[in-house]
């Protein structure tokens, strides 16, 4: 370790997580270099010879994407899963015509407050397959000043021609995956499904996260949704010595829906039970405090495309007028020790850290914003989940990648130390400790007219 006094440079894992955040154009590299990566390095022909792939998603601009598949592999055959709305298949349909490897598989909904948020490539080599979950839609804007988070999976090998295939995963991560995508009812997925069971997945470290639209009961009550959460954090995967009641919740997001008249209606109700869940059996359950980051209006103009990224958080003001309590849980988004600041969030990601703010007893990145038709609400006295959306989204916990208690949050300050027992810091996209909306900040809402002050591109926003 470096010898001057002042510099202490901790050993920290480098990424075990396997979770990155998306580079950024025109950032300087140290900023590209933390934990990043783009879509072509996903894609790469490096990782092996891809057979096949199929693409989650909610928008898609197909000709972008097919140019970032190495040439040799845009004649593969590709999937595209996409939600049942006229204007996206009618949309999908026209861009694909002219390629007579993509087909499509729509995502049926049950009504129209449901959404296809799930953001996940599949990518089939010759004897791996690799699981990408993420939170960027397939289109350019989204992939060039942002901030969005990308968890790859290992490259998953075939069962052995002997072997017995089976769930070997730690946290039932194909099992459960798998249980996602028969949600989908579609021959086109559930050809995936086949495929995924021919895979050893003992190394997915993380737990699935997903919703489904649907009124789940029973026995599927705590299968999707922030019930899945609540049951996994009360498991013993989740114990965690350190954690006690006072240690907060952070919700970070690029969009809110409709949540309540009062914050005990949903958010400060089964919301934030689901996620200040943990194992221990603390007296009565004592509600964590709770803290959101979403981008204030200055966060917006200020950012690297200016108004315009306001575009991608659809936060609307009618929504906001009947929910005035939001902004005293609301902190900016600011990144300025990754360098992030004005890479305006689209990334969604939830965490229990230490009050001082040094250690995370979890982390959870996913598609699903601060939504109950993202992450359910409960009906008929909690015994059902009422899901409008598909989202997916991954559970890191401590314990799973052999830690002690908790992760810690590096402060940049780290050194590559790749020794089992070196703690590992999670690249929490945002700056810890969060920094509140000061008096006179607005959370942005993306149908409201903003001309007083002009972006750092000079223009104004005024929406049509
Ligand atoms: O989660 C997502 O990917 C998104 C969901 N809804 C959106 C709307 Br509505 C308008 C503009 C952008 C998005 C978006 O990015």
């Amino acid at each position: 370790l470096s010898k001057s006094p002042i510099t202490k440079t901790a050993r920290i894992q480098s990424n075990p997580l396997n979770m990155y955040l998306t580079k950024v154009k025109g950032m300087d590299e140290s900023v590209n270099n933390f934990c990043s990566i783009g879509i072509i390095e996903i894609l790469s022909s490096k990782w092996g010879q891809l057979q096949e792939s199929a693409q989650f998603n909610y928008m898609f601009e197909v000709e972008w994407l097919i140019d970032k598949y190495p040439p040799c592999f845009r004649h593969l055959p590709m999937l595209l899963v996409h939600q049942d709305k006229r204007e996206t298949t009618a949309q999908l349909e026209a861009e694909t015509a002219p390629y007579g490897n993509i087909d499509l598989a729509k995502a049926r909904l049950n009504d129209a407050f449901g959404t296809h948020h799930t953001k996940m490539m599949l990518l089939r080599y010759e004897d791996t397959l690799r699981v990408v979950i993420h939170t960027a839609n397939l289109i350019e804007q989204d992939w060039r000043e942002k901030t969005q988070g990308v968890w790859l999976s290992p490259l998953f090998p075939l069962f052995k021609e002997d072997e017995e295939p089976r769930d070997k995963s730690p946290t039932k991560f194909q099992t459960d995956l798998i249980l996602y995508l028969r949600s989908y009812k579609s021959k086109a997925v559930d050809h995936w499904c086949e495929l995924l069971k021919k895979y050893d997945m003992s190394e997915a470290k993380v737990f699935i996260i997903g919703s489904t639209p649907g009124r789940h009961t029973g026995a599927d009550l705590h299968k999707f949704g922030h019930m899945k959460l609540r049951k996994i954090l009360s498991s013993n995967h989740a114990t965690c010595e350190n954690v006690q009641a006072n240690w907060p919740v952070i919700g970070q997001f690029s969009s809110i829906g409709s949540l309540g008249a009062k914050s005990e209606a949903w958010l400060q109700g089964e919301f934030l039970q689901s996620l200040g869940t943990t194992p221990k059996r603390f007296t009565a359950f004592t509600k964590p405090p709770l803290k959101l980051v979403f981008p204030c209006v200055e966060d917006v103009r200020n950012s690297l495309e200016g108004y315009k990224a306001g575009g991608s958080l659809p936060y609307s003001d009618s929504t906001h007028q009947k929910q005035l309590y939001l902004t005293k849980f609301l902190h900016r988004w600011k990144s300025d020790k990754k360098g992030r600041t004005r890479a305006s969030p689209h990334i969604k990601s939830y965490f229990r850290v230490s009050p001082d703010m040094k250690q995370i007893h979890y982390a959870v990145l996913t598609s699903a914003n601060l939504s109950k038709a993202a992450w359910g609400g409960l009906e008929k006295q909690s015994s059902q989940l009422c899901i409008r959306s598909y989202e997916l989204g991954v559970l890191f916990l401590p314990k799973i990648f052999g830690q002690q208690d908790t992760f810690v949050v590096s402060d940049g300050l780290v050194v590559d130390g790749d020794g089992e027992k070196d703690p590992i810091s999670f690249p929490v996209p945002f700056d810890l400790p969060l920094t509140r909306y000061g008096d006179e900040d607005q959370p942005w809402r993306w149908d409201v007219c903003y001309k007083s002050i002009p972006d750092s591109h000079g223009d104004v926003w005024i929406p049509s």
